[in-house]
């Protein structure tokens, strides 16, 4: 891997573009986000999405001569991965005309998929597989995690032996109350079995990605979550007195410690709770339903329609103690989105005294998109969209990236509704932050 990740480096590249979903992508950005990359390395973004002026924003900013597209699936069969593949493929031809464009793709995927057939056809730079009796939410210790470590210029190594010590501390002979994995994951169940069913992780700002990272490992194993890591929201959560635990990252080798604490922690918590902590049977209700969605849109050229949903306020009439607000979002993620959202999310706690958490879609999907339907039916689900705004064909498909978009985003909701779970949608127009502020600011 190392020897590889010289080899792009030496040839020039300067970019790296990860096309992946949950936990086919997490991980490298939970490491490229606490890492940075190396002097002379390339930088990593990770594309996770299918919301059109996000895939233009990123796909404007290329310099596609220097930049290498990491194509991440386990299964192959994802969706996003594929057809995000599909435009950069067409793109880099364009661009970079007559030179070898297959040397700018590289696949992670596992052996004997359609990706790794793809891959290869295609004439990929190269094709990793990977061992396939890992679960995805499993895997960053794996290829999905180290190649792009790798490329970022991480000494892996050392990644890996801090995995080991915790590995070894976590050990077969180690009695449950000395094993830091066992101690969290009972801590977790028996704090969940006290009603406590709700985790916030706050963390520094280099690890805002590794609380991503966790929220898709509890979320689909476990079906618990909320996370946030606002300073602001942490003080609300202080003062309604709820348990805390603290990790500190002594060196950011040690982060290899923490996913594999997490990950152990996380199969203690599912066993204990009687939940499968390696299944997400949930997440596929939604995929079945935008399939069908866009076997309609196919069939009809009409594309999903995205109209409003009930009203927050409707939406909150339903709100029972011990509830929480689920929001997602299908739009650009920009600075005063996010922004917006922590406010919007601090006066719905203000108002009706629960907990939120905040979801982009189609990320959310392959995480908490199995807490909002397969966990307890406490959530009430916002949907926000802005997918209208701009589009982008996808090559070889009939259907555009808003069509897409807009399918995921219309099949969750209606996948929630058919389960009897309250939901509501608010189409955010051309202005997504000053629809935000003004929801926000009506709740004061
Ligand atoms: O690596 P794949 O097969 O593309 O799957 C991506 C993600 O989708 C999920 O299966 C959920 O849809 C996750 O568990 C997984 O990490």
């Amino acid at each position: 891997m190392q020897a590889f990740a010289e080899e792009v480096k030496s040839d020039g590249f300067r970019h790296v573009v990860l096309l992946g979903m949950g936990g086919s992508s997490l991980g490298a950005l939970a490491l490229s986000d606490l890492f940075g990359s190396a002097d002379g390395y390339p930088d990593l973004t990770v594309l996770d999405t299918t919301v059109p002026a996000t895939i233009s924003a990123i796909s404007d900013s290329l310099d596609c001569e220097k930049t290498l597209f990491i194509v991440a699936s386990k299964s192959g069969t994802t969706i996003e991965p594929n057809v995000l593949y599909k435009h950069f493929r067409a793109l880099v031809e364009r661009e970079i005309e007559g030179a070898d464009t297959g040397n700018h793709f590289v696949a992670i995927c596992d052996a004997g998929t359609s990706l790794e057939r793809l891959a290869r056809e295609d004439g990929f730079r190269r094709v990793f597989t990977n061992p396939p009796d890992l679960g995805g939410r499993y895997s960053v210790q794996s290829l999905f995690g180290l190649v792009p470590a790798a490329l970022l210029g991480i000494d892996v190594g050392k990644l890996l032996d801090s995995v080991e010590t915790m590995s070894t501390l976590c050990g077969a002979t180690v009695p449950a109350n000395d094993n830091p994995a066992v101690w969290l994951g009972a801590l977790i169940a028996s704090l969940v079995e006290q009603g406590r069913d709700k985790l916030t992780i706050v963390t520094t700002e280099s690890l805002q990605n590794f609380a991503l990272w966790v929220e898709q490992l509890l979320a689909e194993s476990t079906e618990e979550d909320d996370t946030d890591a606002t300073d602001r929201y942490m003080k609300v959560v202080e003062e309604a007195g709820i348990p805390v635990v603290r990790f500190d990252l002594t060196g950011r080798h040690n982060i290899g410690a923490e996913f594999f604490r997490w990950e152990f922690a996380t199969a203690v918590a599912g066993s204990l709770m009687g939940i499968h902590p390696f299944d997400q049977p949930n997440v596929q209700q939604a995929k079945d339903k935008t399939t069908e969605l866009l076997a309609d849109y196919e069939n009809s050229g009409r594309a999903p329609a995205l109209n409003a949903v009930s009203s927050l306020t409707e939406l909150m009439s339903h709100v029972k103690k011990g509830d929480y607000l689920a929001i997602t979002a299908f739009a650009e993620p920009t600075a005063q989105v996010e922004l917006a959202l922590a406010d919007l999310r601090q006066n719905v706690t203000g108002k009706w005294g629960v907990a939120t958490t905040l979801g982009y879609g189609p990320r959310y999907l392959h995480s908490t998109g199995q807490l909002h339907k397969g966990g307890a039916d406490s959530g009430l689900s916002l949907q926000l969209t802005q997918i209208e705004n701009a589009d982008v064909t996808i090559p070889g498909e009939k259907f555009t990236f808003g069509v897409l978009a807009a399918a995921q985003a219309k099949g969750d909701l209606d996948a929630l509704a058919a389960q009897g779970r309250h939901v509501a949608r608010i189409n955010l127009g051309a202005d997504a932050v000053q629809t935000v502020k003004t929801l926000a600011n009506s709740l004061k």
